[in-house]
């Protein structure tokens, strides 16, 4: 049963169609636009954090770069700067008058000591002659000493030289004063006479010292400040001759060495062998042709994050003041944002309280108009408006509901009566399906307890159903043959090619079914044991809306056939003597004539006539004359060879078909030898005779016409000749 609906049990928000507001789930217009706003504050913060920490840094990065270029280009210049005095100082001495004029050691002495005094960083100056002894040096050091060794002096004799003095290059001498640590830059050049003789070699050896001095001053230019990086002096074969503490005399390998090898100057940033990320800036100096000058790389570098310590102070205060800025922005989005919604949310309210207090009231409550701003005015006015419309609609519902109710009502009647027809429409259905499945057993028991066998075939030819007598008469149980295909299983080759045939024949055509079907067939079947069944078959045809059925009885008619065969034989025997009658002698001598035309053997039939046979009936009965003709006939059977053929015509009249003769006296011969067996007596019941019979001859050859008639005719005709012979030799007696 339908229950009828209230309308107005419901409530005003299914009415107008707002479900209630769930304070729980639903998230307020304020909240939502409070974390949009901060959220995007915040993201804007922090997308801008990122940029400008990303552009402070590679700024920072490019600046410390270009300062520890600039210091590389500062140490470089300044020492091309020092090679370039010492030389020059060196082209100076040998310039000057006191030297190369001057009478004795002493006065070259007093010019070295002066030059000396201009640059305190000349460890020592001196003289050598051609022979390489040295024969003044500042403050006396190293005369008489032999120089000629060394690589100065040796390449000074030429042209001007600059280069470095190693300790083992002056191992086993006193240090020079001055000298730091054994290492100095030695610049030498020849010493010619006023007439351009070759005097000697002049050495200027500048101090080491001067070089770290120099380096102190570059990472230190404000004196109290230190610049935090290593400044590097590498000679040509890698090895350091400059460098921070414990790198000194070591070979290094940097990306920075190899590109100031090859004579550029710049920065980059690498990793050194220390594993650490250092910003390095490089330059060579002096000039690989120029012996004159060492070319030597300077690299300045920098460990990258003191390089970047100043752009990671900034990223920090940026950091704090994004925070604080975004915080501030929030903030402020959420104070503006509940300023803005305040007029909605005074709706929301009122609509809210409306809700909860009008459900069940016939009238609904008034919504009073928001005029905060534009959007809200507009808001309430139309909801307004819009509940003043529901309210005609609730009038008009109202109208409707009774009239629905008692549509209902008639409904709910009309389902009720059609329920029960259904009802009694099933329990109809039902005792149907009862007498269906009634039907369905009589129809298995009267199949099983057919006298024919019963077979059902899809139109595929597959066995669908099979009964108790199909199971006597074929062998196969039901079980074994449903399913199976009946051609394959039951029937001779040459048949099954045909049964196809016709099956599809049967599936395709209606009209080729009703003739199939209106017919009774006879079939010879395989059973189970292989033994052919002659049956009859009835086929019938079923008709149905999943495909069509057919059915055929099969009748076993293996004793009818028995029967006919014996009654065809019984129709081709002469009942009194036991041989072929006419009928067969009929069928008999046409078969005879073929078989001598194919063998190309002549043969013969003797027409053979007793004589005067009716006098033995009228003396002795017919009783008698019966046994006699019983008897003539074993006779003649004996007479003649087994393959020949011994039948009776009528009466008294008997013929003899002899085949396969040799030659045309060959059935003459067997007349001879049949007549006389004929003649002997023949012991009846109560008597014996002795008669005669008459024989005429009529021979068949190869290339004869087939005609039996008149072969018989030619026969009769010798026989009654035979006959007519007798008689007078009988008169003549
Ligand atoms: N007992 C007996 N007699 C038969 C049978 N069929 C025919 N006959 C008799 O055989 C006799 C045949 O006689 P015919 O054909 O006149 O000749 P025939 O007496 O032998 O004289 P010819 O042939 O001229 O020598 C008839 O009297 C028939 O009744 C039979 O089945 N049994």
């Amino acid at each position: 049963m339908l229950q009828s609906v209230n309308f107005f049990t419901s409530s005003f928000s299914t009415l107008v169609h707002i479900p209630k507001p769930s304070s729980t789930t639903r998230p307020r217009l304020t909240t939502l636009v409070t974390m949009g706003v901060s959220a995007t504050v915040l993201l804007t913060v922090l997308s801008l954090l990122i940029l400008v920490d990303h552009f402070a840094l590679n700024y920072a990065r490019r600046e410390a770069q270009q300062r520890l270029q600039q210091l590389s280009w500062q140490m470089r210049d300044a020492l091309n700067g020092a090679v370039r005095r010492a030389t020059g100082d060196v082209q100076l001495l040998s310039s000057l008058p006191g030297v190369r004029a001057a009478r004795s050691p002493a006065e070259v002495r007093q010019a070295l000591e002066s030059l000396q005094k201009t640059f305190p960083d000349y460890a020592w100056i001196g003289l050598v002659n051609p022979q390489g002894v040295v024969v003044a040096g500042t403050q006396g050091e190293l005369e008489g000493a032999d120089v000629s060794g060394r690589s100065w002096f040796k390449q000074g004799r030429r042209a001007l030289y600059a280069g470095d003095a190693s300790s083992t290059a002056l191992a086993g001498q006193k240090p020079l004063s001055g000298a730091e640590q054994w290492r100095f830059i030695d610049a030498a050049g020849p010493l010619m006479d006023a007439d351009g003789n070759y005097r000697g070699v002049l050495c200027v050896r500048l101090s080491w010292g001067w070089m770290r001095r120099l380096a102190q001053t570059m990472l230190a230019p404000a004196g109290d400040q230190q610049y935090s990086a290593d400044l590097f002096v590498v000679r040509g074969d890698g090895t350091v001759m400059l460098g921070p503490p414990g790198s000194e005399e070591h070979q290094i390998y940097s990306d920075s060495l190899t590109m100031a090898r090859g004579g550029a100057s710049g920065a980059l940033k690498e990793t050194w062998a220390d594993g650490h990320s250092y910003l390095t800036g490089y330059a060579r100096s002096g000039n690989p042709a120029d012996p004159a000058t060492l070319s030597w790389a300077i690299l300045a570098r920098q460990p990258e994050e003191q390089a970047l310590t100043g752009a990671r102070a900034l990223e920090r205060q940026i950091l704090l003041l994004g925070a604080i800025l975004g915080a501030a922005m929030a903030l402020a989005a959420a104070i503006v944002t509940r300023r803005l919604t305040r007029p909605l949310n005074e709706l929301s309210h009122t609509i809210e309280a409306r809700l909860v207090t009008t459900d069940a009231l016939p009238t609904l409550p008034a919504i009073q108009p928001v005029d905060t701003f534009h959007e809200a005015q507009v808001l309430s006015r139309a909801l307004a408006e819009m509940l003043r419309n529901e309210q005609h609609h609730l009038d008009a519902l109202r109208g409707l509901n009774e009239k629905l109710e008692s549509t209902v009502a008639e409904r709910t009647r009309e389902i009720a009566r059609k329920a029960l027809q259904l009802e009694r429409a099933l329990g109809q259905e039902q005792s149907t399906q009862q007498l269906l499945q009634e039907r369905a057993a009589e129809l298995r028991a009267i199949l099983d307890n057919a006298h024919d066998a019963f077979i059902a075939l899809d139109p595929g030819g597959v066995v669908r159903d099979w009964n108790l007598q199909a199971e006597k008469l074929l062998g196969w149980k039901r079980s074994e043959v449903i399913g199976q295909p009946l051609a394959a299983m039951m029937l001779p080759l040459p048949l099954r090619r045909a049964y196809e045939r016709d099956m599809r024949q049967l599936a395709e055509s209606a009209d080729g079914a009703t003739t199939v079907l209106s017919r009774r067939v006879e079939l010879a079947l395989h059973n189970r044991a292989g033994q052919e069944l002659p049956v009859e078959v009835s086929l019938a045809y079923v008709p149905r809306s999943s495909g069509h059925l057919f059915i055929a009885f099969l009748h076993d008619i293996s004793e009818r056939k028995q029967l006919f065969a014996s009654m065809e034989e019984l129709a081709l025997r002469d009942t009194l003597t036991g041989l072929p009658n006419r009928r067969a002698l009929m069928k008999t001598l046409p078969e005879a004539l073929q078989r001598a035309n194919r063998s190309g053997q002549s043969c013969a039939v003797f027409f053979l006539d007793l004589d005067r046979f009716k006098q033995i009936n009228d003396r002795y009965g017919h009783e008698e004359g019966d046994e006699l003709l019983r008897q003539f006939a074993q006779r003649v059977r004996g007479a003649v060879r087994k393959t020949d053929t011994v039948g009776r015509l009528a009466g008294d009249e008997f013929i003899v078909i002899l085949e396969m003769l040799a030659n045309d006296a060959a059935a003459q011969e067997a007349a001879d030898k049949l007549l006389p067996a004929l003649r002997q007596p023949f012991t009846l019941k109560t008597t014996s005779v002795t008669l005669s019979a008459s024989l005429g001859i009529a021979v068949h050859h190869p290339d004869d016409p087939q005609d039996i008639e008149m072969l018989l005719g030619r026969a009769d005709r010798a026989m009654y000749r035979h006959k007519q012979q007798g008689i007078q030799q009988r008169a003549r007696r």
